[in-house]
Order: structure tokens, then sequence, then C-alpha cells
């Protein structure tokens, strides 16, 4: 850490402003804590001592803190490091740390409430139910999509960081071991653990085929497809999400708590109100009744269904999907076995484009050019395995979760953190299942606000491009870079 600081010091070539602490403590005194906030943020980037740098952090949080108790007392929320209160630039609430927190420091680590690997992802890869990591082997894979594996495909293991990481295998995973649903559906899980755990507390407890009556089952095939053929991923998470609020009532959690939880919590407006046009409105209003009528059927034989059943909550709930939810994406880890491929020669070459075709099926914008977006190119055999072999031919699962203390956080196109996902193997003291956690990409000052940026490629684009790209999620970006590029560009060039 501290060798971090003076590399950064170098880097500036200055040292921090030797009147700093006295600029500090007078911000401090004139109750001025943004000014002061900066003054800290300016010394730490100038090379000043982590634990000076600590010390006065500690100043200013206690400060902050009698402050909040008076002027701004609702602590909407607390997740680990952070608390949920409401921004002072018109953003709704955001998601602060109380204290200082240097370079990557795991702000919080969650469960999602409810997630989903997306249709199109589920036909071209095979992950645990529980934490979504890719399972099995090569020839499992190719099964999975209904290929014939070339030999040597089993002895390709998928393993990749989280199972097997620096801390050693996750507890309970055998490299191209796959668990089988013990109830006999047709999904699997990498480890024991995964498996009891997710039949005990994730949705698959609840939407477990082999567990469900044939009309539920049914019907919840019948949400799958609708879900696909509308393209609108998130009329299945509702089941998801529905199933779990059951199970947190069981657990012994209140009607109303549940509900809070689950819905009333987050951002919010009706489904059909966020649509872009009206014909979109009316297509939302025709998929919401269907999937109402699904829903009633898939959870006939739940006695608490009937309290989340309701046509308000559920258009709110996926009002909310769209308005704060984040798109799962975890690495293939068979893109870390491309020498191993080329072995396989042709035969996995052909093997490899059916595996592609699924995905080419892409829904981005023609001319978008971010790698995030980015539509997927018909390749023939031999790019196939050129690709993959050079690990870059495997697509990243892909699904959908909503989770707390991410739902606070607003973006900015200059962020301080980043979001990422684990499984249980990745951080001591987790359970099993999908994990989701937030690291500091900076060193954070008390009252410091947690921002990420929601598409990563605005990063260092220009405004125009940040704008436009976040006018896609529904508002206009108003983060401290885009108002600091705003400023500069009204200025005009002064006469000659
Ligand atoms: C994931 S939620 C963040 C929490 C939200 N502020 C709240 O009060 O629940 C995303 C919403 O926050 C607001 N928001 C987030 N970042 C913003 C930004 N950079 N500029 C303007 N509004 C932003 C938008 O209304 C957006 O739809």
């Amino acid at each position: 850490m501290t060798e971090r600081l003076l590399t950064g010091a170098a880097m500036l070539g200055e040292g921090p402003d030797p009147n700093w602490v006295d600029n500090f403590s007078s911000f401090i005194l004139s109750q001025d804590y943004d000014q002061a906030r900066e003054v800290l943020r300016a010394a730490i980037s100038r090379g000043v001592s982590s634990q000076l740098a600590e010390q006065y952090a500690k100043v200013l949080e206690d400060f902050l803190q009698k402050r909040d108790e008076v002027e701004h007392p609702v602590i909407l929320a607390q997740h680990d490091q952070c608390i949920v209160r409401q921004t002072v630039n018109g953003q709704g609430r955001g998601l602060f740390v109380p204290s200082y927190q240097t370079w990557g420091v795991q702000l919080w680590k969650q469960r999602p409430l409810a997630f989903m690997q997306s249709g199109i992802s589920r036909r071209s890869v095979q992950v645990c139910c529980a934490c979504l990591l890719p399972i099995g082997s090569l020839a499992s894979q190719l099964r999975h999509v209904g290929l014939d594996p070339p030999a040597g495909a089993e002895e390709i293991l998928l393993t990749n960081g989280d199972q097997v990481g620096e801390e050693g295998p996750k507890e309970g995973f055998t490299p191209g071991q796959v668990f089988p649903c013990a109830e006999g559906c047709s999904e699997v899980f990498c480890t024991e653990a995964c498996r009891a755990w997710a039949l005990a507390e994730s949705s698959h407890a609840i939407l477990c085929r082999s567990r469900m009556e044939p009309s539920s089952s049914s019907a919840l095939q019948s949400l799958e497809q609708l879900a696909d053929e509308a393209d609108q991923e998130h009329l299945l998470l509702l089941a998801h999400a529905v199933a779990q609020m059951i199970l947190a009532r069981k657990a012994g959690a209140s009607e109303e708590q549940v509900k809070h939880r689950f819905a009333y919590q987050f951002a919010s407006a009706p489904w059909k109100t966020l649509a872009e046009n009206e014909t979109d409105a009316q297509a939302r209003e025709e998929w919401f009744a269907q999937a109402w009528e699904l829903l009633k059927s898939i959870f006939a034989f739940e006695d608490l269904a009937v309290e989340f059943l309701d046509p308000e909550l559920l258009s709110g709930l996926l009002g909310t999907f769209e308005l704060v939810n984040m798109c799962v994406s975890i690495p293939h880890p068979l893109n870390l076995h491309g020498p191993r491929l080329r072995l396989l020669g042709e035969e996995l070459a052909a093997a490899l484009v059916k595996l592609q075709e699924p995905l080419q099926d892409s829904d981005s914008e023609p001319g978008e050019e971010d790698a995030d977006d980015a539509e997927g190119e018909v390749i023939n055999g031999a790019e196939a395995l050129e690709s993959a072999c050079t690990g870059q031919l495997f697509e990243n699962v892909m699904g959908t979760a909503l989770c707390e203390a991410l739902a606070f956080i607003n973006h900015s196109c200059l962020p301080n953190c980043r979001v990422e996902f684990a499984s249980g193997s990745q951080f001591e003291a987790n359970g099993p299942g999908l994990w989701l956690y937030c690291v500091s990409r900076r060193p954070l000052v008390p009252g410091d606000e947690v921002l990420m940026a929601y598409v990563p490629s605005v990063v260092g684009k220009p405004l125009e491009v940040r704008q436009q790209k976040m006018k896609k999620f529904g508002f206009e970006c108003n983060c401290r870079s885009c108002e600091t590029d705003k400023v500069l560009e009204m200025e005009v060039e002064p006469p000659t």
C-alpha cells in the first residue's frame, strides 16, 4: 500500500501540499466537509502515507457522522462497509462509505435476491444452477448443445479462477464432476454444497421440475418460451423472484418485510410506462397478461404465493428489474484451454462452429462498435478453432440478477468501484451459490459516494458518446465527469 502511494507520488513528481493539514483543519472547523474531503483526496493522490491518510480520514468520518446525525439522520440501509442515503445531486438515493477505504478493498458482498442464466446462454453453456459457473468437460459441454464430442474432449475439464483459484480448489469441487439435481430434474451443480443450497434456499427449491406438479412445470416451460420469444428475460426472472419471496416468508419474514426487501425499497415504475414507444407499451401489456396467467399456474400449489401474485407488485418489479438489475457476465473457462484445444483439430473445429450458432443471434444494434455490444459474426471452422485456441471463442455466461446493494449504486463515467461475480470459494466464509462483490478502485474518503460504470466502455469516451449510451438507461448522466465536460463545452473561444 505504502509502496503504491510512493509510486503514485513519484509519478506525479511532487509530494503533498506542505499546508494540507492546516487547510484540511480549517475546512473542518468551518464545516466545509466537501472541501476538507478534496484536500485529503489530493494529499492521498500526492503520496501522503497511508497511516496519515487513515488518521485524517477518521477525523473527517467523525465530523461527518456528527453532521449526519443532525442534518441527514436517515440511513436507509447498511450493506457491509456502505450505507444507503439520499444524494444531494438529484440522483435519488446512493451508496456511500462512512469511513476511509483504501484501494482494492471489498466494500460489500452479497448473494443476489433473484438471478437466472439467460435463455440463449442456457442453450450454449451448461452451468451450475446455483453459482452459474460452467462445469463438466469440453465433451459434456458439446453434448449439452447436441454435438458429438471429438476424441480427447473428455480430458479437457472445466475449471476457472473461482473453482480452482489461488487459494486452491473450491471445497468439494473436482474438475469435470457434475452433480445432477437430487430430485431428478435436468439441472446440474458443481459441488454437493451448491446442490444442497439450491434445493433448500434458491428459487430452485420451488422451481425444480421434479418437485413441481405437471401443470405448474408446463406453465414454467411456457413462461420460458414467452420470455425467449418476446426477448424479455425479466418475465422469467419474475418467477425466480416470486419463488425467493415465498422462501423468505417460509423462513419467517413477514409479508411486509419480504415485499419491502424484494420490491418496495428499489427504484420502480410500472413496466409499461418504461416502454420506448406506444407499440412497445402495447406489446408489454400483452406479454404481461400472458406472464400473469402463467405465474398463477406455476405457483398454484404454493399457499403463500397469493401474497405476491398481485399485478401491481409484479409490474413494478419488472420496472425495477429494468431500472436496477445487473447483467451477469462470467468468463467461460474453456477460453483458458486454448493450446490443448488445438490438438483436437478438424473435428473440434466443426463442432465449435455449431457451438457458436445460438450466440450469433445477438440483439445489439447495428453500428455499435463497443466490445460489450459487439454483434456475433458468422465464422467458419478454421476461424472458430483459431479463436478457441487463442482463448476468444467461448462467450461469457450471461444472465440477470437483482442485488440489494448494487441496486443503489449510481453510475459515473469515472467510477471508483467495480462489481464482480464469484462462487463461494473466492472469499472465506462465503456459502455456496452465486455471489456479487464490490471492490474499491481507488482510496475512498468518508462521505464518498460509491460509483460504478453501468457500461464499462463509456470510461474515456467523449461526452457525447457517454451521454448517448446512458440515455439508453433512461437518464441523462449528470456524473461529475459529465458535468465538468458540459461546462467545458460551453466555454467559447476568447476573441482574437
Ligand atoms: C441503479 S439505480 C441507482 C439508485 C437510485 N438512485 C435510487 O434512488 O434508487 C439507477 C437510477 O439512478 C439514477 N442515476 C444513476 N446514475 C445516474 C447519473 N450518473 N446521472 C443521473 N441519474 C443517475 C437514475 O435515475 C437511474 O435510473
